[in-house]
């Protein structure tokens, strides 16, 4: 078991949260890492924010851009990942070929690569409207919101699917540190 534990501690993987936005998956991502952390993993989060304050400054919300910015992000994951941290990744990536570069990018250097789909209905994200999007859609002083009124493509065959609605986040937390076990990184 301790032996177990010492060798899920040195693997690296890339666990992407893709969802709407507030479906849950910052925090997810964050009380899994704080998990992860305190028992001796090497955790970095990739926050979607963040990102595109520091690495994807000049870009926008069209599929271009977010198609970029999700590459870079990935390009950043697989670096980590591919030196023993568990690297979460709380980003949109509404576009399946997006994800999908991604992947291949891992698999192309022998990196774990997880999917993990945060699969919260619209109408549940747009009540919880964490940065008020949802009301700024509304008002008509935003447009191209995803999952409103620009694409999101639901992932078909994710590694893991997460419900989120009517759950208390420590269970679907506890749930996402589950399936990490199961994969042998926890
Ligand atoms: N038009 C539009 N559509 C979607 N999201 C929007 C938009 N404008 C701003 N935001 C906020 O940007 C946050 C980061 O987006 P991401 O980098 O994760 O998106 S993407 O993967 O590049 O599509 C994203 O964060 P989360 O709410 O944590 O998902 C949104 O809050
Ligand atoms: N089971 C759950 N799992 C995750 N978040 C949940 C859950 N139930 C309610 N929430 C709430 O939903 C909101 C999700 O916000 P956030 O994690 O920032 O979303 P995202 O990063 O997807 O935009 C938070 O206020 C969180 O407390």
């Amino acid at each position: 078991m301790r032996a177990a534990g010492a060798a899920a501690r040195e693997r690296g993987a890339t666990v992407w949260l893709t969802g709407l936005p507030s479906a849950g998956k910052t925090t997810l991502a964050r009380a899994v890492a704080e998990r992860l952390a305190t028992t001796g993993h090497r955790v970095e989060v990739l926050d979607g924010d963040e990102i595109r304050r520091c690495l994807s400054q000049e870009l926008g919300f069209s599929r271009e851009d977010r198609h970029t910015n999700v590459q870079r992000i990935g390009f950043v994951a697989e670096l980590l990942a591919r030196n023993g941290v568990k690297v979460l990744v709380p980003v949109i990536a509404p576009y399946a070929d997006s994800r999908d570069a991604v992947r291949r990018r891992h698999e192309a250097n022998g990196t774990t690569y997880l999917e993990v789909h945060v699969a919260t209905p619209v109408e549940v994200c747009s009540v919880r409207d964490v940065k008020g999007l949802y009301a700024r859609q509304a008002a008509g002083e935003l447009t191209g919101l995803t999952g409103v009124d620009d694409p999101y493509e639901e992932p078909t065959a994710p590694d893991l699917r997460i419900r989120t609605e009517g759950r208390p986040v420590a269970d679907t937390a506890a749930g996402l540190h589950r399936f990490l076990v199961e994969r042998g990184l926890a």
